[in-house]
């Protein structure tokens, strides 16, 4: 427990630690506020780069780049890295949001515009705002909590719906039939709901489904 010092001391720091986040937040809006419509692409950051994930990601990343989107990752390895490389090499534009973790690693090779964040609520809101749409690669908790930070937002209508697509149907199987068999037959998520998501292994579906929803969208004038 902390003694009354040692808790004064930390409440004053709190109320100045509101500065530093403020400081991230415009960095971040500064820094992709140019950005052409992109895309966040979300998976593990220990998959290795032969794994079906990488190959996945890096093909995406370029099929993106050639639709005209820009990649944002979490600036990370594996799956980040993966996407990132595939959009650089197919001559788009390649973002990295990094997190600061205790276990450092830095952005990876392939970001051409980086942003390295303290705070986990930042970096999100930069994931959402800057893209169209979000397509989610095998990952592990980070993976899930930006898939379901994602999907809260659309069905509490707090954004503009966009497509959140997962990649990789066997591995989202179990996660998709424990939704339908727990969540919603308990009542606690809608069919409505369920069709938030979008699943498949196709990396010109995955680019399609986005084209599309982009068109919708700008007919609708919400664009
Ligand atoms: C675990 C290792 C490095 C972690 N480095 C990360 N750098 C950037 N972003 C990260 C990192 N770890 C997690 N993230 C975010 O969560 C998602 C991946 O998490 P998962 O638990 O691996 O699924 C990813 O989309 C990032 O935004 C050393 O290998």
């Amino acid at each position: 427990m902390l003694d009354s010092h040692h808790r004064r001391e930390w409440k004053t720091k709190d109320a100045w630690r509101a500065l530093r986040i403020l400081s991230e937040f415009v960095e971040g809006f500064d820094t992709l506020a140019d950005l052409p419509p992109a895309v966040s692409v979300f998976g593990s950051a220990r998959s290795t780069p032969d794994s079906p994930e990488c190959e996945l990601a890096a093909d995406l990343g370029a099929a993106l780049a050639e639709a005209g989107y820009a990649v944002i990752t979490g600036g990370g390895p594996g799956v980040m890295e993966a996407a990132n490389r595939g959009a650089t090499e197919a001559g788009g534009m390649s973002v990295g949001l990094g997190i600061e973790l205790p276990f450092e690693q830095g952005l990876n090779d392939w970001v051409d515009v980086g942003i390295d964040f303290r705070y986990f609520f930042v970096r999100k809101t930069m994931f959402v705002k800057y893209a169209q749409a979000f397509v989610v690669l095998p990952g592990g908790f980070g993976t899930l909590d930006e898939l379901f930070e994602a999907i809260t937002l659309v069905q509490t209508k707090k954004v503009t719906r966009f497509p959140v697509i997962l990649m990789g149907v066997d591995y989202w199987a179990g996660l998709l039939d424990w939704i339908k068999t727990t969540l919603l037959k308990d009542g606690k998520v809608s069919e409505a709901d369920l069709e938030l998501l979008q699943v498949t292994d196709d990396v010109d579906e995955a680019v399609q489904i986005i084209v599309d929803a982009d068109a919708a969208l700008a007919e609708a004038g919400k664009r």
